[in-house]
């Protein structure tokens, strides 16, 4: 993989890892969202790592909101049934606003990347918190919850190949 960054070594290490297996995996253009403690969009072209996008996470968000405003609780966003849009209850309001909000996001970021390159994308994403906001994407994306344990084992076989003929 080629990273266009400015300083290669920045790259966080999990995202190189999901990036080395989408490109493996799916057709590109690629993007590849990644749902942890940051929300990020990598935008990869053929082998070519073209740039990222980082967003504060799911949980981040969440506990911003009730940190920070005085009169917001702390609460949870695991519900049995799906969260309406419309909150009636203080709760409600926030988990609608923090799971719509970041689903939202998600899209939106999406159309903006097709827009600045001028073709679609295929989109898979990856991390803990995905599961929780795609089913609130209006996009359908897919979830492949083993991209960074795949990445890594790739990178591990062709390290591995490299050393064995040195
Ligand atoms: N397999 C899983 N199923 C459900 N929740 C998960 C799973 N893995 C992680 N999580 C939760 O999802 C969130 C993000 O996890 P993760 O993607 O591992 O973040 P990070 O990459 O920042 O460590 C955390 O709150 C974690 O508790
Ligand atoms: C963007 C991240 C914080 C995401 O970490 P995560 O939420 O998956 O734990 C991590 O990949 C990181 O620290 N990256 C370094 C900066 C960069 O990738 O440009």
């Amino acid at each position: 993989m080629n990273i266009k960054a400015e300083i290669h070594n920045q790259l966080g290490s999990d995202i190189v890892a999901s990036s080395v297996a989408a490109i493996a995996k799916y057709p590109s253009p690629i993007v590849m969202v990644d749902m942890g403690t940051a929300t990020s969009l990598s935008l990869i072209v053929g082998s070519v790592y073209e740039g990222c996008i980082i967003m504060p996470g799911l949980a981040l968000a969440l506990d911003a909101l009730s940190e920070r405003a005085a009169a917001l609780p702390p609460i949870s966003i695991e519900t049995a049934s799906p969260v309406g849009l419309m909150g009636h209850t203080t709760e409600e309001a926030m988990r609608s606003g923090v799971l719509y909000g970041h689903a939202s996001m998600v899209d939106g970021m999406l159309e903006r990347i097709e827009e600045s390159i001028g073709q679609s994308v295929t989109t898979v994403a990856t991390g803990g918190n995905a599961p929780r906001i795609l089913r609130y994407c209006k996009r359908p994306i897919q979830y492949d919850a083993d991209l960074i344990m795949t990445g890594l084992y790739l990178l591990y076989q062709k390290n591995a190949k490299k050393y064995r003929k040195a």
